[in-house]
């Protein structure tokens, strides 16, 4: 029978959020960080935090695992079986535990207590002590919503790296799996955009903390559910197959031409980063820094994807211009922005996922960054859409690739353009951002050849196509 230990081991190992795939590593402790809710029905919700050490470079990685722990085995569970062991002394003391995400009753008892929760006032420093502090756990809420009851907890079925659980139609509870000691910025910067009655994020309602020895651990964040949302990557998909559909068409005469929401996309963008300077502050990094930092990037991209080694000079020549422009704007921005961040409700554009480029450790993402950097996130991902579905066609078919592919410029273009024209307010970019947006562009770039190696190298040639044509006309 396998230990507690192993049991976990095996259960992480083939998760879907777990970001280790395919490396060896052992579980090196478990800490148990509190109950939700209060024992009862022959259940109990509790949360442990795992350590892995990976055999390959002895780093260590900390993930959240929710449990619940029934008395009895529940066959409706057995997908999310994670072991059966003694918690403690006792004969009576073994348990069936599962990942707790899967289970209404479980979840049920993080909304009862949520909902048991004095609210704050949405002012920092002013959070009152709550009665719902379970053992090092702690649950706040924000003024501002009240929450439904009686809503039954569902999980996402597009579970990534963290695991999303839906409230009904009112909340989602994103339990975050690896957990970072320190500061979440999605739970910071949506605070702050909550605070200031953003209109371009879910609204946030709460989220669970949990003290360590090591500092804070943010563990989970309820937000508000965009109901009526679609998912911008998706409509934009659907616009490029619309435009595809009509081979003697261009993009701005077919039904799902997209330039007045990448429009909207960039006003949206652009008032979210107005709200994040006033409310995280401004600063300035020199360009020259910047450069190196990208150089540095270029290096170890090579090493993965040796194909860049042949467009590197220029690709360092786009970076040295921010050398240039002396010192740089930064603040507190997105960070890893693309098409598949963004949703699209009735209410307008919302941005989601405030944590990052998630390969970051956590210091480098709380960082102050240039504003640029999500500008270009979404300029490739305007490049990415297009040629994503035209490279989807039978090698054979040359002809049709080859106009497709054409098609796929006008689209990218367009979109791109509209993007810009509204974020910057202007028809024309300065010699000056015209520079930023190069630099940050390749940047990207490279960042994502690096990605689509690792994770999905059949869309490698997207990436690296777009880099054989930076800088040419
Ligand atoms: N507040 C929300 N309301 C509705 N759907 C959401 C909300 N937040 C995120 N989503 C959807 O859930 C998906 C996963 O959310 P995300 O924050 O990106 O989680 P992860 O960190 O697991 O990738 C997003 O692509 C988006 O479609
Ligand atoms: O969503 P994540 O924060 O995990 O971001 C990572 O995965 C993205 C892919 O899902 C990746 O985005 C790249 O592919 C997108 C299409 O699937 C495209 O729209 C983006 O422009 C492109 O960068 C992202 O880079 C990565 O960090």
């Amino acid at each position: 029978m396998a230990t507690r230990l192993e049991s976990l081991h095996e259960y992480i190992g083939q998760a879907r959020w777990f970001g280790g795939k395919g490396r060896d590593f052992s579980v090196t402790g478990v800490t148990r960080l509190g109950e939700v809710g209060d024992p009862g029905d022959g259940h109990r919700v509790v949360v442990d935090l795992v350590e892995l050490t990976y055999d390959d470079t002895g780093e260590r990685e900390l993930y959240q695992l929710p449990l619940v722990l029934y008395d009895e085995p529940e066959g409706r569970l057995d997908h999310a079986f994670v072991g059966w062991w003694q918690e403690g002394e006792g004969d009576d003391d073994w348990v069936h535990a599962y990942d707790a995400v899967h289970d209404r009753a479980a979840m049920a008892r993080y909304l009862e207590t949520f909902v048991r929760t004095p609210t704050s006032p949405v002012v920092e420093g002013s959070r009152q002590p709550d009665e719902s502090r379970h053992a090092t756990l702690t649950f706040v809420r924000l003024e501002g919503h009240e929450l439904d009851p009686d809503t039954h907890g569902t999980l996402f079925s597009g579970e990534q790296s963290n695991s999303s659980v839906l409230y009904g139609e009112d909340a989602v509870l994103k339990v975050f799996r690896k957990i970072t000691p320190g500061e979440n910025p999605d739970i910071t910067t949506h605070r702050v955009l909550t605070e200031a009655s953003s209109e371009h994020v879910a609204q946030l309602y709460g989220w669970i903390e949990a003290q360590t020895h090591d500092g804070i651990l943010h563990l989970a964040m309820l937000q508000q559910f965009l109901r009526t949302a679609s998912d911008g990557w998706d409509l934009a998909v659907a616009s490029v197959r619309d435009l595809f559909a009509e081979a003697d068409l261009h993009a701005e005469e077919v039904g799902g031409d997209f330039a007045s929401e990448a429009a909207r996309l960039g006003v949206a963008l652009c008032e979210v980063h107005q709200q994040l300077g006033e409310s995280f502050g401004t600063g300035t990094v020199r360009g020259s820094h910047v450069a190196e930092l990208m150089n540095d990037r270029l290096d170890e991209a090579i090493k993965v994807v040796s194909e860049l080694e042949e467009h590197a000079d220029r690709l360092r020549g786009a970076f040295a211009a921010l050398g240039d422009l002396g010192d740089l704007p930064v603040q507190r921005i997105h960070g890893d922005l693309h098409l598949g961040q963004t949703l699209r409700t009735v209410l307008g554009w919302k941005l989601v996922d405030f944590e990052g480029e998630p390969a970051k450790p956590l210091a480098e993402r709380l960082l102050p960054d240039s504003p640029w950097r999500d500008v270009a996130g979404m300029l490739r991902s305007f490049d990415y859409a297009p040629h994503a579905v035209a490279w989807s066609v039978p090698e054979e078919d040359r002809d049709v690739l080859e106009q497709r592919r054409h098609r796929a410029e006008e689209w990218a273009a367009r979109n791109k353009r509209a993007f810009l024209e509204a974020y910057t307010d202007n028809d024309e970019l300065t010699h000056e951002q015209g520079v930023l947006v190069a630099a940050y562009v390749a940047d990207k770039t490279v960042y994502e050849c690096v990605y689509e190696a690792r994770n999905r190298p059949s869309w490698l040639p997207i990436p690296l196509s777009a880099i054989a044509r930076i800088g040419t006309p």
